[in-house]
């Protein structure tokens, strides 16, 4: 899905409106489907808290409000100005909202007391220049209820603040999920910003498609889902691939057996583990039954791995000594299949960049920032990663996956493709390694490396966004339940794919007029 300019998605809009879609209109799908996000996120029966500003931002935060009260849930609503002071489009569906009996909480107090969610639909892109007057002290009033009484805060189109100008330091409401609205808009999307803009949703409003302009993507599932198609009836074990994994040394033995999981639960046919031979008889012995584990030091089970895998992935505890080096080195002049990277053979990498410029196979780089500021030898900021990213894939004829909040996917001649999903309980040992495994088992599938770095950095975040989901904690989610969530994940990208067929299908038949009393509620 693009990412696109604040104004560029103005023009959107306005190109909607001359098919005769009018912005009430646009307004229902963007609350509609901003509540079955929400209902999707956030299972059971909520109480919510809508803050409801002046503009169409605040007419959004009221369609949603409407469609999860009518799907059982407990919503009141805040206004954030008089009601004289209200939009003339706000204004109407405040007016529908209290005919269906809606609350609204009285002007200057809003209740924070025992809500589980609040929907901040304050501003949106009608914002200009920093916070300013009562709006100011309300966003602040906000995060500091959020700080205290650990509510979730969902952001409807932008977190109120946030605006093309913003910095790390700027006043804003702080999201855990943003649900933007027709496109990404490009300053979401930033690193430093993400501390306020949490995990992102799109929710499609237009039925016309721009073209990418800006060089910037967003990974959304409805797209990932046409990389893992169903799987014939008629099939076999050597259609789904062989994977080669290497790495494991002393003090690393559960890195290498956490990749070879995430290999198998994203479908790989055969999974073969390469370890050190110190470590060989434990990796063995807590590997999956269905992991084929062999010391590296054997040098024809090593080359006739080598020669029948479709897919090799090096790094997980690998080591950083001579026979590491030599490792690398061989798979490197040796190796004809696609080949993932991560750990310490990037950090063997950094140290020997003549090896990377040997490369003669589809490779795939997952370097973290620290990673990263190895590889071109200067420390990257958050806000020069798009430029470093750049930088090495000149270079480098490889798909580099670029980690962090707002995960990069790029490589030469190709737009930014940002990730959408994941969330602080990544921030744990063993996330990486997962991710790797995930790589592997996608590609040695048959899936192109450019596709397959996309799909599994969604699929990846994605699973830990369920397991946050069903958890509702952060902490503590372990980088072994995020293997067994992966089926979860592919399940929930198929899903989108039909949601989104199913709203183009609903515009199109005219379903979706704007009176409230038509409309069909989201199913809790
Ligand atoms: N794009 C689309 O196709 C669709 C968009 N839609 C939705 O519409 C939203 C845009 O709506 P919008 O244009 O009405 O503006 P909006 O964000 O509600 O804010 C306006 C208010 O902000 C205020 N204000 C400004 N700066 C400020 C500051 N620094 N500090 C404090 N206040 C400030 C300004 O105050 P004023 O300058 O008038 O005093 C005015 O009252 C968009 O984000 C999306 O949610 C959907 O409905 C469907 C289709
Ligand atoms: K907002």
């Amino acid at each position: 899905m693009i990412i696109l300019s604040t104004s560029a998605i103005r023009r959107s809009e306005e190109k909607e409106m001359a098919r005769g879609i009018s912005d009430e209109e646009l307004m229902e799908r963007a609350g509609r489907g901003c509540a079955e996000r929400i209902l999707e996120a956030f299972p059971g029966k909520k109480r919510v808290l809508a803050l409801v500003g002046r503009g169409n931002n605040g007419g959004d935060g009221l369609v949603i409000a409407r469609c999860l009260a009518l799907a059982g849930w407990d919503a009141t609503v805040y206004l954030s100005t008089e009601r004289e002071g209200l939009g003339a489009l706000c204004a109407k569906k405040l007016g529908e909202w209290e005919r269906q009996g809606g609350q609204v909480a009285p002007f200057g107090s809003p209740p924070w007391a025992e809500v589980d969610l609040v929907l901040d639909a304050l501003l949106g892109i009608g914002m200009k220049g920093e916070l300013r007057g009562e709006m100011a002290q309300l966003v602040s009033s906000l995060n500091d209820e959020r700080a205290r009484r650990f509510f979730r805060t969902v952001a409807v189109d932008t977190p109120s603040g946030l605006w093309a100008g913003a910095n790390a330091a700027s006043a804003a409401v702080v999201a855990d999920l943003t649900l933007t609205v027709g496109y990404g808009k490009d300053f979401l999307f930033r690193e430093a910003l993400s501390r306020f803009v949490g995990r992102i949703e799109i929710v499609p409003i237009f039925s016309g498609r721009e073209e990418c302009g800006g060089g910037a993507e967003a990974i959304v599932p409805e797209e990932v889902a046409r990389w893992l198609p169903r799987r014939s009836a008629h099939c076999h074990k050597n259609q789904f691939g062989r994977v080669l994994l290497l790495g494991g040394s002393r003090g690393f033995t559960g890195a290498p057996a956490m990749a070879a999981s995430a290999a198998h639960r994203v479908g790989a046919g055969l999974v073969t583990l390469g370890v050190r031979e110190e470590v060989y008889p434990v990796v063995a012995a807590h590997s999956r039954l269905e992991t084929m584990v062999f010391p590296i030091s054997d040098e024809s089970l090593l080359a006739s791995n080598l020669s029948r895998a479709t897919v090799v992935a090096i790094g997980p505890g690998l080591g950083l000594d001579r026979a590491a080096e030599d490792l690398l080195a061989l798979l490197v002049e040796e190796n004809r299949s696609p080949a993932v990277f991560d750990a310490d053979a990037l950090t063997l990498f950094a140290r020997n960049p003549g090896l990377l410029d040997r490369l003669r196979f589809p490779a795939v780089l997952t370097p973290h920032p620290g990673e990263m500021s190895r590889l071109l030898g200067r420390k990257i900021r958050d806000e020069e990663r798009e430029e470093a990213a750049r930088e090495f894939v000149e270079r480098t004829p490889a798909t580099l996956v670029l980690k962090g909040t707002r995960t990069l996917v790029v490589r030469k001649g190709e737009s930014f493709w940002y990730n959408t999903t994941g969330n602080p309980g990544l921030a744990a040992g063993g996330s990486g390694d997962i991710l790797l495994g995930i790589l592997a088992g996608l590609i040695g599938q048959g899936i192109p490396p450019w596709e397959a770095a996309k799909l599994g950095v969604w699929l990846h975040g994605r699973a830990a966004d369920l397991l946050l989901q069903a958890r509702e904690v952060e902490e503590g989610i372990l980088a072994t339940e995020v293997v067994e969530s992966l089926a979860g994940a592919i399940r929930s990208f198929r899903a989108a794919a039909c949601r989104a067929l199913r709203e183009r299908e609903e515009w199109s038949a005219g379903n979706l007029a704007v009176a409230p009393t038509t409309s069909r509620a989201p199913s809790p």
